[in-house]
């Protein structure tokens, strides 16, 4: 077995990537010079905040400061009044408030819908509230535009105020980086005007950009106007890297998940990502087979496949981080990069895609993510043991299962030497999350340097952006 193990316990198995039949060693020796030069890249990004050829959307050099994000430091954009602050106001929506609604899309949602998922489940908002231990309910909005579910949530949250009868309050989170994104702020308007019809309690925060010079964003200057208390999305972080900011950390204040902890997990995951030998530093080697993986055999789509519900968000999550990162022309004219993601989620999905993986062009390579340990039990009885095949898995734990079925896959994948890896987390902490997570966010950096793309901008999306405006405006002169 080939694997990095981490002193917390987390591990990286790359048995079934890092082979003869896979990348070899002869391959990873023919890109030395490359991999020396991204590592130097990470060293000078952590010192100086310095990407050689990033520039900010509007062509000017513009830090990358991702990497300072889990230490908690004075000079920091994370910084021990951040976090204080950022707990007074889960205190307070624990005190006060009944249901949270978190307006984001892309970079402004999917960090935050990792760390509710993960910490609250599915069946959160139909707990009581001391079953919450009085945390407020918490749904996501401005992910769409969708009107009908845009609709049933306004239902959803009349009903509730109904129920409780007096003083029902909603804290309406509005998280946008370039303050005027379409599909928070309509629904946004949508959901506070239905509310305050209702007569309903509004607060409302907004999580923006905070500089308030001749780029002050739309959403800040509103917050302003209307004394909206304001969170910051800081300058040198894009949204895919942000859930380690006060984008992604403000959910996890108003649900309870323990930010620290996060950090923290992220701190020791930074630490290890430091290291310039390959088989210590987990994101150095996952995007060395990542990209030699695709260059020299074609393995141009990833398969992110946690096992278990709650993780199916995490590998959501990294779907974009993956495509919005890698995902275009490289430098010096070289040519085009990327991997398509692929969400998958174990079992579930074993009847679904699994035959294609299996049998399928040998394109892709498959990301299985692990919890060792699910902290807890679902053991199947020994209802009908007279029939074979039921008898055949009572007596075991559903955890156990799903941890079967995932080594199953991989060595079903493995004896047709089709390319795959394992992530284990010992449990599904925050500590261990904040590990995981900011393993990727280094990994797409190292690949990045590697294939010679600035993994921290998005110019592609704004081609359409471009022609969505114009269409809108028209529509509205009808
Ligand atoms: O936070 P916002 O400015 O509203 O942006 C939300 C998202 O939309 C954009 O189109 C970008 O492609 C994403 O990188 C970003 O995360």
């Amino acid at each position: 077995m080939k694997k990095i193990i981490l002193p917390s316990g987390f591990t990286f198995d790359y048995t079934n990537l890092f082979t003869a039949w896979g990348v070899t060693e002869a391959d990873v020796h023919t890109y030395f010079d490359l991999i020396a030069n991204a590592v130097k890249a990470a060293t000078r990004v952590r010192l100086t905040g310095v990407v050689e050829g990033h520039l900010s959307k509007d062509g000017a050099p513009e830090a990358v400061l991702f990497p300072q994000l889990p230490y908690i430091e004075d000079t920091h954009l994370n910084n021990e009044a951040v976090l204080q602050r950022l707990i007074n106001l889960g205190q307070h929506a624990k005190e006060s408030v009944d249901a949270v609604v978190s307006f984001g899309i892309g970079g402004s949602y999917l960090g935050g819908k990792v760390l509710f998922d993960v910490h609250c489940g599915e069946f959160w908002n139909q707990k009581t509230v001391a079953e919450r231990d009085g945390y407020p309910q918490l749904y996501f909005s401005g992910n769409n535009v969708d009107p009908l579910r845009t609709n049933e949530l306004i239902a959803t949250l009349k009903r509730s105020a109904s129920q409780k009868g007096a003083d029902f309050t909603v804290m309406l989170i509005l998280i946008s980086k370039s303050g005027s994104t379409i599909e928070p702020m309509s629904n946004f308007m949508v959901v506070q005007e239905a509310l305050l019809a209702a007569g309903i309690n509004v607060e409302v925060v907004a999580v923006t950009d905070p500089r308030d010079d001749e780029k002050e964003t739309l959403l800040h200057k509103l917050a302003v106007q209307q004394g909206w208390p304001i969170f910051a999305v800081p300058d040198g972080v894009g949204g895919r890297f942000s859930v380690f900011t006060e984008v992604g950390l403000i959910i996890g204040a108003v649900i309870g998940f323990d930010i620290r902890a996060f950090l923290e997990g992220a701190r020791d995951m930074d630490k290890a990502c430091q290291s310039g030998d390959m088989l210590k530093n987990p994101a150095l080697l996952n995007a060395i087979l990542k990209y030699i993986g695709s260059e020299k055999y074609g393995r141009i789509i990833e398969i992110m496949m946690p096992y278990g519900d709650s993780l199916k968000s995490l590998a959501e999550w990294y779907v974009q981080l993956l495509a919005e990162s890698l995902g275009k022309k490289q430098s010096k004219g070289k040519g085009r990069y990327g991997r398509t993601p692929v969400v998958a989620v174990g079992t579930t999905d074993m009847h679904a895609q699994t035959q294609e993986h299996q049998e399928g062009r040998l394109n892709k390579i498959v990301t299985f993510v692990k919890v060792k340990d699910w902290e807890t039990k679902a053991i199947v009885p020994h209802t009908y043991d007279e029939y074979k095949t039921l008898k055949a898995f009572s007596g075991l734990d559903l955890g156990a299962i799903l941890n079967t079925a995932l080594e199953a896959n991989s060595e079903a994948l493995t004896g047709d030497e089709r390319f795959n890896i394992t992530f284990e987390l010992p449990t599904v902490s925050a500590y261990h999350l904040g590990e995981f997570m900011f393993m990727l966010c280094w990994s797409i950096f190292y690949e990045g340097q590697l294939a010679g793309v600035d993994a921290f901008d998005q110019p592609g999306v704004e081609v359409y952006k471009k022609l969505l405006g114009p269409k809108l405006a028209e529509q509205q002169g009808e």
